[in-house]
């Protein structure tokens, strides 16, 4: 069964970078009638909070990307210490002491011979006694994972065909010295055990699937199928990152944007695909194809949530709005109405409220001083209430032959003084909801 699997580290509030990655596997799981499983890489315990990973959650399911399956790698700390020894038994983990500046000064060594920076294995050829020592003089061990040094090859569903000379990439460390199972490894494990078939992630992660594929191979596992899609940037081509809480799911949520725009365009942004509002998750994973995305790094602009979010929301039925209607005080009779009037005229649905405070409250007329004598004499004339979808037609009718005004002219002002904007809802539309005039 295709198993795909999303991985953030709770460590902050994840960004729409960290989306891409997320709506990438759950449509692919989705499309196939797979599993979706949500892992909370959750291993630095400095890290990690308990608020990050509920974090992660809340803003999954605001966006309805529910998961099968749920695991934390806290969990399996137990299942990771089996894994290092089943590595250790084949001879695939060792122990290294080097300092992290006895690594620097190798790595420049090896850079002024014109040499690749790569670690020497110098840990492998140590023998008991000498690892005895090491200890004596308070040096702690570390573990790295020994490569095989031939080509790591994979057809990559975004990128294309990789090969990699593992020769050129330095043995991972896989377990630090207090004992920190670190993600290469963690990962590697969790892929097998749960039986992950496919994993996109970003383009930073290249070089760990090189040699995540030799750790699972070790493990006697399959390796799943790769695809790794460009890193997401802000509009003006800076870095996202979870810890500064650029571009963050909360953010977009409070700003009032609507889950179903920041998924269509999620789903379709960098590909050749065009952006079009799609309202459900189904509809996006049918035309969802991963082939169609490019390599090359792709910017996220915020603002090309709004237009997408004002169309969702113009089309959401009385139903869905009902209840925020009425906890805005709006009287039941006339809610429908409320609301098919003013649906037009917003983005978010927080506008709703400038529009029923206009409605109930009046506005502050605005009146130019060439039309001031117009209006109120145009005012003078407002018919008695209630008002209908008629009364603006025939008050204005009214206006007009009095006046001799038409047109802009004669709307205009009257639309003005009545709502203090000169755009808005029909006015036919809106006399009737208009509970306060100023001017009356
Ligand atoms: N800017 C980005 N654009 C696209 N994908 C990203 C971006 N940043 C991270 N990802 C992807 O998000 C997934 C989750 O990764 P992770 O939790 O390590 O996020 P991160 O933002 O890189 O973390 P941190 O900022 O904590 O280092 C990974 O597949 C990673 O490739």
């Amino acid at each position: 069964m295709t198993t795909t699997r999303f991985a953030p580290s709770p460590t902050g509030h994840i960004h729409v970078g960290n989306l891409r990655t997320a709506l990438m596997n759950y449509l692919i799981a989705r499309k196939a009638g797979g599993s979706f499983i949500l892992r909370l890489d959750d291993t630095d315990r400095e890290r990690s909070k308990q608020e990050y990973a509920d974090g992660i959650q809340r803003d999954l399911e605001w966006l309805g990307l529910t998961w099968d399956r749920i695991e934390r790698q806290s969990d399996r700390l137990d299942r990771y210490a089996e894994a290092a020894d089943q590595l250790r038994a084949a001879g695939r983990l060792y122990e290294v002491f080097e300092t992290p500046t006895e690594l620097d000064l190798k790595r420049k060594k090896q850079l002024n011979m014109g040499r690749p920076p790569v670690y020497d294995r110098a840990g492998l050829a140590l023998s008991d006694d000498q690892k005895a020592a090491l200890r004596a003089e308070g040096r702690e061990g570390y573990w790295r994972f020994k490569l095989d040094q031939d080509r790591i090859e994979w057809p990559d569903g975004i990128i294309g065909d990789v090969s990699i000379d593992a020769a050129s990439v330095s043995d991972p460390v896989l377990i630090r010295a207090d004992g920190q199972v670190l993600y290469t490894f963690a990962s590697s494990v969790d892929d097998v055990d749960m039986g992950v078939t496919d994993i996109v992630r970003g383009a930073d992660h290249v070089t760990n699937t090189a040699t995540q594929i030799q750790i699972m191979q070790a493990m006697g596992g399959t390796p799943p199928r790769f695809a790794h899609h460009s890193l997401l940037t802000g509009p003006q081509g800076e870095e996202l990152s979870k810890r500064l809480g650029t571009l963050s799911l909360r953010d977009l949520r409070e700003q009032g944007v609507a889950p179903e725009a920041l998924l269509s365009l999620m789903a379709r942004l960098g590909s050749n695909q065009p952006v079009a509002l799609r309202l459900s998750l189904d509809e996006l994973a049918e035309g969802f194809d991963l082939s169609q995305f490019g390599a090359s790094p792709t910017k996220f602009d915020a603002e090309d949530l709004w237009p997408l979010t004002r169309e969702r929301n113009q089309h959401l039925p009385f139903d869905a709005v009902a209840d925020r209607i009425a906890a805005m005080g709006v009287p039941a009779e006339v809610a429908p109405q409320f609301w098919a009037v003013a649906r037009q005229n917003i983005t978010r649905l927080d506008d709703l409220d400038g529009w029923w405070t206009l409605m109930r409250d009046g506005a502050t007329p605005v009146i130019d001083a060439e039309d001031a004598d117009f209006v109120r004499q145009a005012l003078d004339m407002l018919p008695p209430r209630p008002w209908t979808a008629a009364t603006w037609g025939d008050w204005t009718g009214a206006v007009k032959a009095a006046t001799g005004r038409k047109g802009k002219g004669l709307f205009m002002p009257l639309r003005k003084a009545l709502t203090g904007m000169d755009h808005g809802p029909e006015m036919a539309e809106l006399m009737p909801l208009l509970q306060t005039v100023h001017a009356d």
